[in-house]
């Protein structure tokens, strides 16, 4: 597994060969020791895998609070996304910056999204699914959210945003003086 950086702190892709032979593919999906310079000694806690079907729906953009921020690894199983993870650290050189990966099963790809980092996606292929990894356990007291066309971010999706969840409708606009979080 290659893990490499990018320019927000902690937002990094991890490359991953697929054991290609002419039975098929076979793919390590997670390794806590190959991945230890960017996963130090957190557990993964959860689970989960969406799938979306209309092309050009959104889901997110998500975080959670501390003290339950979370890290997560983000990979798509099928069809293909935009994988996006915005810095919300307070003090961050890259405050409000995005970073903008396409994971696709082939490309074998996986974001990770650092705590303090919101994470959101469009799906460019219908019915694609994803599998997030991740190190806090959901608290929806927790739950924090940006809308997707939140001026400050400036996100430059790939598509016409097609469908979106009530609640990610009605993120509120970050405040003038909104500073991020301390994680
Ligand atoms: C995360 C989570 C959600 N839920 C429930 C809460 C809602 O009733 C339902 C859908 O949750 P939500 O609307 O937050 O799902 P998405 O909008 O698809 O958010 C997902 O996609 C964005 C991009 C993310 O980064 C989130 O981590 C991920 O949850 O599942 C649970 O029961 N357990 C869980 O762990």
């Amino acid at each position: 597994m290659n893990i490499h950086s990018t320019a927000l702190r902690g937002v990094a892709i991890v490359a991953t060969q697929p054991f290609a032979d002419r039975r098929g593919a076979f793919s390590r999906f997670f390794c806590k020791d190959e991945l230890a310079a960017i996963i130090g000694n957190r557990d993964i806690v959860q689970i989960n895998h969406s799938r979306t079907s209309m092309v050009g729906a959104v889901r997110g953009l998500h975080y959670q609070l501390p003290p339950h921020a979370e890290m997560k690894l983000v990979r798509c199983i099928r069809g293909r996304v935009w994988d996006v993870a915005v810095d919300l650290r307070a003090g961050s050189p890259t405050f409000l910056h995005w970073h903008a990966e396409e994971l696709t099963p082939d490309n074998a790809r996986m974001l990770v999204i650092p705590e303090g980092c919101a994470h959101g996606f469009q799906v460019l292929e219908a019915e694609s699914e994803l599998l997030y990894l991740h190190t806090a356990y959901y608290t929806p007291a927790a739950e924090g959210g940006l809308r997707h066309d939140e001026p400050r971010l400036g996100i430059a999706w790939p598509l016409p945003v097609a469908d979106l969840s009530a609640r990610d409708r009605h993120h509120p606009p970050l405040n003038a003086d909104y500073s991020g979080m301390t994680v």
